[in-house]
């Protein structure tokens, strides 16, 4: 990781989906420095999951340059950006995208089984993957009881904290959580974001956090209104 480049650097990035005649996005430049906590937000549609797609290169624009702590993934074919993403970006998806048949434990170590780089960054800091899963469930209280059982059998709560800690898991350098906290009792919220901002500052991560919840915002020194980066609307063609 180049640690002196911004986390993210977005510049005039322009993405539409398959048969729109416009943007959905269309973005002159976002950027996000190294261990920054950015709170996102806007209204219902207007592109925000898309966005963090683009940051964490599930998705391609078909204009413009993304780059993550100095790495273009902008020119990268969709399985090295999925490689990147594996070794250095923590994603908590909105829908979580758990494997349902796999237990929570499992569900949280697959990064580690998929990316060398964040066992060996565990194994710098002196832990193993599985220890490390068990302390961040602990962490987001789920109970050790649940760690054996299937993703699909556990409640919505439940399975957006194994989300979280799946995304933690091996110290990315930078973690985007979309809506992480909808599922959970406000109580909940409030504790899951402490732990969130806790273990990024401790791994030194940026965090992209989107939510439309105002009460989370102010616990972020800074807040990006997604409408304030976009550009006037175009046709996508031009
Ligand atoms: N897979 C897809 N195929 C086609 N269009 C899509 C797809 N996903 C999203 N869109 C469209 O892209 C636009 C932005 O959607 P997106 O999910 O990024 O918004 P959002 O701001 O995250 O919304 P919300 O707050 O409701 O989650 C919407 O018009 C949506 O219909």
């Amino acid at each position: 990781m180049t640690n002196a480049a911004p986390a993210i650097d977005l510049r005039q990035v322009s993405f539409h989906w398959p048969g729109a005649r416009e943007w959905h996005l269309d973005i002159d430049h976002f950027e996000q420095a190294a261990g920054e906590g950015v709170f996102l937000n806007g209204p219902s549609g207007s592109g925000k999951s898309t966005l963090l797609a683009l940051v964490g290169g599930v998705l391609a624009p078909q204009r413009g340059q993304v780059a993550v702590h100095g790495h273009a993934l902008t020119g990268l074919r969709a399985g090295a950006r999925d490689r990147f993403r594996a070794d250095h970006i923590g994603f908590i998806f909105q829908m979580f995208n758990l494997i349902p048949y796999l237990c929570a434990l499992d569900n949280i170590l697959l990064p580690c089984r998929f990316s060398p780089a964040r066992a060996k960054r565990l194994q710098e800091a002196g832990t193993t993957p599985a220890a490390e899963a068990r302390r961040l469930a602990a962490r987001l209280d789920l109970e050790t009881g649940l760690l054996k059982r299937p993703a699909a059998e556990l409640s919505v709560g439940q399975q957006q904290r194994v989300a979280a800690a799946r995304a933690l898991i091996g110290r990315p350098a930078l973690v985007i959580a979309d809506e992480p906290t909808s599922a959970l009792d406000a109580g909940r919220q409030q504790a899951f974001l402490d732990l969130l901002l806790a273990e990024c500052e401790a791994a030194g991560a940026a965090l992209l956090f989107v939510s439309h919840d105002a009460r989370l915002s102010r616990r972020f020194s800074r807040r990006v209104a997604l409408e304030d980066l976009k550009r006037q609307p175009t046709e996508a063609s031009a």
